[in-house]
């Protein structure tokens, strides 16, 4: 089995960056969407992403953002992966030409066959918990048993994993990466690298368990 991939999502500081690659994370998440707690504009997420070294992959993360906004971060940022965690339309998704993935809330009744035809151009989907008024960052846990075993793009999966679920997530979705924001913070915003590295050796076991 391959290696599941570690996204942290809501860095805010340049040592949570540099706290979440000492422990071995894939990808950090840049949230550009002004009412979150962990927001950050596109000049404070260019400093931070200057101070990284290369190989991590760079997301920023917007929600029903007006498409100009997009762009005038895109043009500030060096960001590898577009993460849209609203209600964007395919064509929206597809039109800054950058590889993208697709947040779906896991509502009720989400027709995932439907929606994963719908974003079929994105290079995977993130499967989120679903709380009313909330579009993200919820610290909530989905069904895990809820998510088809035969998805037709790379499974991130999120909402709210913690270093002492991490492994059971693993082992009940087997997903591409794992996508975590407040289950290692200390405070909104703020990560705990202490947590960081506990949900990292936390994934590098359960791998360990699969093989
Ligand atoms: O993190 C936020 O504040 C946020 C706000 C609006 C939309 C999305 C947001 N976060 C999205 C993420 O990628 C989180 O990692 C994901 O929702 C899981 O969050 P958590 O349950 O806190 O781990």
């Amino acid at each position: 089995m391959s290696r599941t991939r570690v996204k942290i999502c809501g860095i805010t500081r340049a040592e949570d960056a540099a706290a979440a690659i000492s422990a071995g994370a894939d990808a950090l998440g840049f949230v550009f969407f002004a009412k979150s707690p962990r927001a950050l504009t596109a000049a404070q997420a260019a400093l931070i992403i200057a101070s990284l070294p290369p190989f991590v992959t760079k997301v920023g993360l917007f929600v029903n953002a007006n498409a100009d906004y997009v762009r005038e971060v895109l043009a500030i940022c060096s960001l590898d992966l577009l993460q849209f965690h609203g209600d964007e339309t395919p064509l929206y998704c597809e039109s800054f030409a950058k590889p993208y993935m697709k947040a779906l809330r896991m509502r009720e009744d989400i027709d995932l066959t439907a929606q994963l035809a719908a974003y079929s151009s994105a290079s995977a989907v993130l499967l989120d918990s679903y709380k009313a008024g909330v579009p993200g960052g919820t610290g909530e846990v989905f069904d895990w048993e809820r998510i088809p075993s035969d998805l037709s793009l790379p499974l991130v999966l999120a909402g709210g994993l913690r270093p002492n679920n991490a492994g059971a997530a693993i082992a009940a979705c087997q997903p591409y990466a794992l996508d975590v924001s407040g289950g290692v913070e200390s405070a909104p915003g703020i990560k705990c690298a202490d947590a960081i590295t506990r949900f990292i050796e936390a994934v590098s076991a359960a791998d360990r368990r699969e093989d």
